[in-house]
């Protein structure tokens, strides 16, 4: 089976990005956003074809959780149907906006579900005071942090961490938002597993004031998604979909501005879990990809 149908070691994608970059030196460049907590570095690749000026940029973001392997396969597959394809939609979307894509966000993390712990979900940062190792990024943000739905215990799969940004895997995503906040206008963030597609707000049932839209885009997207191999998602916001939960990465993009704020959780619904076997690579990557380029049609309209 192809190299987009097989998982790949950290050092594997290091080559990878390295190689598409000088394979694509006018469509792709390749970012530095900071080091993790064990000194590796975090890159984001930055797609667009257009000759005139981007009239904005989207972010999508996978391996924010180790264990979670299908979600950075999705991000190499996304980039080389980007630039491999003729379609004329996503020809439009990367002729209009800048696509950034971060394929391995957890970077420590992930090395580490490759040589010790299949199953590990946090960064590997030491906590002071604890034998624990480990933050959740997903709720280290500074958005009604460490509330409802994350834990105080370094030792939880979902702590929160020791302050809002504390680790230097969501400090470096929050400093790359910062620097261009009025530029960016859609946060995807990719997980798996559980078959959803989510949006604002996780610290809160209350709907957000684009729940109309957002709403919207979403029911577009899983049908889209449908039509490819008959997978069913279910969709809502965070908190009335799956839990409560504070100190988000959609959450925080979505309250600094960033309207199409969405997080994707991929195949399946629990036979094989966070061990999705690689021959369902290609069918989960086929029919995100519908699906993303759905929503990114509909925010490339608004800009
Ligand atoms: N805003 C959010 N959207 C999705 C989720 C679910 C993922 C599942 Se891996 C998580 O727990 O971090 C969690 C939050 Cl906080
Ligand atoms: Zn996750
Ligand atoms: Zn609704
Ligand atoms: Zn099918
Ligand atoms: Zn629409």
């Amino acid at each position: 089976s192809s190299y987009y149908e097989q998982y790949h070691s950290l050092d594997e994608i290091y080559f990878w990005m390295s190689q598409m970059v000088r394979n694509y030196p006018s469509f792709i460049q390749q970012i530095l956003i900071g080091p993790s907590s064990e000194k590796r570095l975090i890159y984001v690749l930055k797609i667009f074809k257009g000759t005139s000026p981007p009239k904005g940029a989207v972010w999508i973001d996978c391996g924010i959780h180790a264990r979670e392997w299908v979600s950075p396969a999705f991000c190499l597959w996304f980039v080389q149907h980007l630039i491999g394809t003729q379609d004329k939609v996503i020809a439009d979307i990367v002729n209009t906006l800048e696509i950034y894509v971060l394929p391995v966000w957890n970077v420590d993390g992930y090395e580490y579900t490759w040589t010790t712990d299949r199953f590990w979900r946090k960064n590997r940062s030491r906590n002071k005071g604890s034998e624990c190792f480990g933050t959740d990024l997903n709720r280290n943000w500074d958005v009604n942090w460490c509330g409802k739905g994350a834990s105080k215990d370094p030792c939880s799969q979902i702590f929160c961490g020791e302050y809002p940004e504390s680790e230097p895997e969501v400090k470096a995503v929050a400093t790359f938002f910062r620097q261009r906040l009025n530029h960016i206008k859609s946060y995807i963030s990719v997980h798996s597993y559980s078959q959803m597609l989510l949006f604002p707000y996780s610290y809160t049932t209350s709907n957000s004031r684009d729940h109309a839209e957002l709403h919207h885009v979403a029911q577009k997207a899983v049908n889209v998604l449908k039509s490819v191999h008959h997978t069913s998602y279910t969709y809502g916001t965070s908190a009335q979909t799956i839990y409560l939960s504070t100190g988000c990465s959609d959450d925080w993009a979505y309250d600094m501005g960033i309207k199409y704020s969405f997080t994707f959780e991929l195949r399946d619904r629990g036979r094989y879990g966070f061990l999705l076997p690689m021959h369902l690579i290609k069918p989960t990557c086929e029919e995100t990809t519908a699906a993303i380029i759905e929503m990114l049609y509909h925010i490339v309209k608004t800009v």
